[in-house]
Parts: structure tokens; C-alpha cells; sequence
């Protein structure tokens, strides 16, 4: 991994099972439009390769099926890591920690991407470094509500309409200081369902960067057929 100052790095927890999406193994080793989910997540990073100081893909201890899905990985300035946990934020934690074991440094920054949110672009990660790199806090890809947004009852009746002016939809990348989110995760434990989230808990105010509805993880078996239509309609990652 090379050595400048306020290096760039890339975090992607491909650690989970993606019960919610049914199907046989976990989700992000499943072919959309003819390739594994996490290939096409990892080939937009390659896009970046110029600007990232290393990429950590953070697998489950004894996942034998990531060869099967990248076999050219990993490339120079790759890590392969099979350190995930119980929960993404401990799959997260985990990589940071290698990654500073590495070398990486606590003032460097991170990208963090979810393998499952394959269809993100380069241009959106440019966005995203391009509105974080001089600021104080970092923050993430989002997307404004486009839905009137409701609150339910638990027996399934509208409890309220909420107003949704102020409502983003949070993405990833998000992308922080490594030192400062690990600290954050730390404090946060398992709480906490993004980055974001743990940086907030520390009374701080992550950056909202529109993206795109694109941009969505896949996570129910309607999402694989809407990412390969997506995909099948681009000519670049
Ligand atoms: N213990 C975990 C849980 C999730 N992830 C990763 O975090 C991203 C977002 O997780 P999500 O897709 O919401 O969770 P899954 O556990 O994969 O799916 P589900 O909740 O439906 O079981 C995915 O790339 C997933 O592989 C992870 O690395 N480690
Ligand atoms: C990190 C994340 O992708 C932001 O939307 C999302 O929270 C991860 O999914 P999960 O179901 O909350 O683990």
C-alpha cells in the first residue's frame, strides 16, 4: 500500500448472509447480469485505483466462495480479509483494525461500501471524496425521500405522516477519518447501522452528498432483475 499523507482507502464488508433476499448462499457472490454482485462493486473501485491507497474486501472467516466470485483478486493494492463479524459494523471495525495494523494511518480516510450496493458509479464516489476531502467531519452518499412518508401502528394502520422534507435515504460510500471511526464504532457498538450513525452518536454532523435512487442495495430477491436491467443498460461501470 503506497505512503503519502492523508492516503485513501477503501473498505468493503462482504461479510453478511442476505437472508432478506432469499436464494441459496450469500447474496453478493450471486450473479447480476452475468457477473458476481461484489465483481461489479470492486471493478468501480478499480476505476478509482489512481486515487486509492488500498482496498480491504472483509469476508467471513472460511468463505471459500469469494475465490470462486474474484478470482483476479486481489490485485496490487488489494486485501483480502476474513475478519467479518456477527454484524456489519463489526465487519467494519475489523477491517479498519487490519488496515491500521497495515500501516494505514489514523488521520487517512476511508471509503466505506457495502459489496451488496453494486450499482454506485465512479462519478458518485468522485462526488462524495470531492465534497469530504476538506471537511471536518466526512459524510455519504444519499437520496432525498420521494415518497410521502408514513408512520405505522403495530397492527399495520397509518399512525402518522411524517413530514419528509428533511428525510434523506442514507448510501454508501461513506467516507470518515479511519481514526475517528474507529473510535466512533467503537464507542458505538452494534447500535449502529452505518458509519454515520456512529460518528452522529459522538455529537458530530456527517455531510449529506446527493446521489442517486440508482444507488440502492440490493437486499430483496425483486432488487437482483431491477440491478441487471440497470447494468445491462450501462457501458462503463
Ligand atoms: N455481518 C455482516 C453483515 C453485513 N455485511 C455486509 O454489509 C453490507 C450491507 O448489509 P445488508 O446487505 O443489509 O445485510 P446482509 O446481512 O447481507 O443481508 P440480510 O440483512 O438480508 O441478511 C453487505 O455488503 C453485507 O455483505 C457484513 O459485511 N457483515
Ligand atoms: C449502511 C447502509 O447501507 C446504509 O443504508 C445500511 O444501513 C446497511 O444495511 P442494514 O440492513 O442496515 O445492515
Amino acid at each position: 500500500m503506497s505512503q503519502s499523507p492523508e492516503r485513501l482507502f477503501v473498505v468493503i464488508p462482504c461479510a453478511g448472509t442476505g437472508s432478506r433476499a432469499g436464494g441459496e448462499g450469500p447474496k453478493q457472490y450471486r450473479p447480476v447480469a452475468g457477473v458476481p454482485m461484489v465483481a461489479h462493486t470492486v471493478a468501480v473501485f478499480r476505476a478509482l485505483a489512481d486515487r486509492l491507497a488500498g482496498l480491504a474486501l472483509v469476508v467471513s472467516p472460511g468463505d471459500e466462495a469469494v475465490h470462486a466470485a474474484l478470482p483476479d483478486f486481489p490485485r496490487a493494492g488489494e486485501r483480502l480479509l476474513h475478519c467479518g463479524g456477527a454484524t456489519r459494523a463489526a465487519t467494519v471495525l475489523a477491517g479498519l483494525h487490519a488496515l491500521l495494523a497495515e500501516g494505514a494511518g489514523e488521520q487517512d480516510w476511508v471509503l466505506v461500501h457495502d459489496a451488496a450496493r453494486c450499482l454506485v458509479t465512479p462519478a458518485q464516489v468522485e462526488a462524495l471524496i470531492a465534497a469530504c476531502a476538506g471537511d471536518a467531519v466526512g459524510g455519504l452518499l444519499a437520496h432525498r425521500l420521494a415518497d410521502t412518508l408514513k408512520a405505522a401502528t403495530p397492527d399495520g394502520r397509518v399512525g402518522a405522516t411524517l413530514d419528509r422534507t428533511d428525510k434523506w435515504l442514507a448510501q454508501t460510500p461513506q467516507m470518515f477519518r479511519i481514526g475517528m471511526l474507529v473510535e466512533a464504532l467503537e464507542r458505538a457498538g452494534d447500535t449502529v447501522t452505518d458509519e454515520a450513525g456512529a460518528i452522529e452518536a459522538m455529537g458530530l454532523a456527517p455531510r449529506l452528498v446527493p446521489a442517486s435512487a440508482q444507488n440502492f442495495k440490493l437486499t430483496y430477491p425483486e432488487d437482483f432483475a431491477l440491478a441487471e436491467a440497470i447494468l445491462k443498460g450501462r457501458t462503463s461501470p
